[in-house]
């Protein structure tokens, strides 16, 4: 899907209290990863509760062109008849990996030690988007990548028939590189080792050793040094996917700034790598529990209660958790801007290169809205007014980006007149529920 359909307008105000139980989908990093080692295993691999977000389906849809079968059974449940490593066949049209940065970048990864010739597009936000931090350490296994000026997509790869193994530390904080990497990696005999100095989300090297392939991590003094062996045969997996933390972030969010809100957000994963939006949040003093907390599929899951918190404060963030956050900036912003004093966000550079420049995004749309907001480069402070002061009453741009989007419409259900955003049709990238889910628990979201 490189291109949108009709922009979709919405908007959002002050209602009754949000009550009830908010079932998110499934996640969205779990979902990419299992259709695409499920095509790099051989035989039949089984996902019950796939994010059938539409970013997860061009995924999808990319496995089919590489020769894999793959199969929607209903209701969430899918299988993939993979090819094993290395068996990706060249496929005959263009990948359009739509507005997904994490499809189009594991997939380069994944065909990149196959001798295929791939090209790969993306819709108008996914080609401003950086693929040199993928391209870079591909050229290293001898991947041949030739794209538009500033490694931009459309982007064609030619794959290496004889692959080295690489050695590589990753420069940016980013799961999808590490992902790319390891996933080269997959078909290169011997030892690739990729090294991040700050964790990112370890979803890939769990997986991976789900799949059957012999990987091994170690915490050392330059930081995670993850060494995987090449040419395995993965085996295929019956994978349940989680509910997505950072779609809960929505419904929880929603509840702690609209008033006398109670909402119980079941099965979210609480993955250390991608929970610290709700660290952050008990941090600024929401009244956010975790129930009956246990481990499902090796990942330590809650039920999460959020209830209206008037009371939050403005903290500084620790930079060390931004990658664990990193999709949960723009939401947090919108608690902050509810909550009284300044929250400093700070080492979050990346927020400048998603699928829009998030901070530019929300400084603008908050300020619109009454709220200050100061920023640098990689830093920015939202100077909160407290709850029942924020004016809102604005119109935002949700400039393609689906977490724009949604915070904004959160926002609108506790400022004092409505939030207006000009296109929720991104947010069927991500959440495609979101609305009735929303409104499911008596908020007033709509098509507006
Ligand atoms: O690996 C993944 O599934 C993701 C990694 C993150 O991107 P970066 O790797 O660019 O930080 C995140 O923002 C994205 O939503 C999903
Ligand atoms: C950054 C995101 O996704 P991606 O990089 O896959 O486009 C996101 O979902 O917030």
């Amino acid at each position: 899907m490189s291109g949108h359909g009709d922009p979709i307008p919405m908007m959002s105000q002050r209602g009754p209290a949000l009550t009830g139980e908010a079932h998110v989908p499934g996640d969205k990093s779990i979902s990419h990863r299992s259709l695409i080692l499920g095509a790099l295993s051989v035989g039949e691999t089984v996902i019950e509760g796939l994010l059938e977000g539409q970013d997860v389906l061009d995924t999808a849809k990319a496995m089919r062109a590489f020769g894999a079968e793959v199969t929607d059974h209903g209701e969430g449940r899918w299988s993939v008849h993979g090819v094993g490593v290395g068996g990706f066949a060249e496929p005959a049209g263009v990948i359009d990996c739509g507005n997904s940065g994490t499809g189009v970048r594991l997939i380069m990864g994944a065909m990149a030690t196959t001798p295929i010739t791939v090209t790969f597009t993306g819709d108008a936000s996914l080609c401003t988007r950086p693929m040199g931090r993928v391209t870079d350490p591909l050229a290293l296994f001898g991947a041949k990548a030739e794209g538009r000026e500033g490694g931009r997509l459309p982007m064609t790869i030619t794959g290496v028939r004889d692959p080295m193994p690489v050695r590589y530390t990753v420069p940016v904080p980013s799961a999808q590189v590490k992902s790319a990497v390891l996933l080269a990696g997959l078909n290169a005999p011997g030892k690739t080792v990729v090294i991040e100095k700050e964790a990112t989300r370890d979803h890939t090297e769990r997986m991976l050793v789900g799949f059957g392939a012999e990987i091994t991590v170690e915490e050392t003094e330059d930081g995670r040094v993850i060494t995987l062996t090449g040419q395995p045969e993965l085996k295929p997996q019956h994978i349940v996917v989680p509910r997505d933390p950072s779609s809960a972030a929505f419904p929880v969010c929603a509840a702690l700034i609209a008033e006398g809100s109670d909402v119980l957000v079941p099965n979210i994963g609480l993955n250390p790598t991608r929970a610290g939006l709700f660290e952050t949040l008990r941090e600024m003093g929401a009244d956010l529990t975790y129930e009956n907390p246990r481990e499902e599929g090796g990942e330590p899951v809650a039920d999460l209660r959020a209830r209206f918190s008037p009371d939050m404060k403005g903290i500084e963030v620790p930079p060390a958790r931004a990658a664990s956050m990193i999709d949960e900036y723009p939401v947090l912003s919108v608690v902050a801007a509810f909550a009284e004093g300044p929250t400093v966000m700070r080492g979050v550079r990346e927020l400048r290169v998603k699928e829009s420049d998030r901070i530019d995004a929300m400084a603008q749309g908050l300020r619109a809205a009454g709220v200050e907001v100061e920023e640098g480069e990689d830093w920015w402070i939202v100077h909160g007014l407290g709850h029942g002061k924020v004016p809102g009453g604005a119109t935002v741009e949700s400039r393609l980006d689906h977490r724009i989007a949604m915070s904004f419409l959160v926002m609108g259900l506790a400022t004092n007149a409505p939030m207006r955003v000009d296109d929720g049709g991104p947010i069927a990238t991500s959440f495609p529920v979101f609305e009735p889910l929303m409104t499911g628990l008596g908020a007033d979201v709509r098509r507006a």
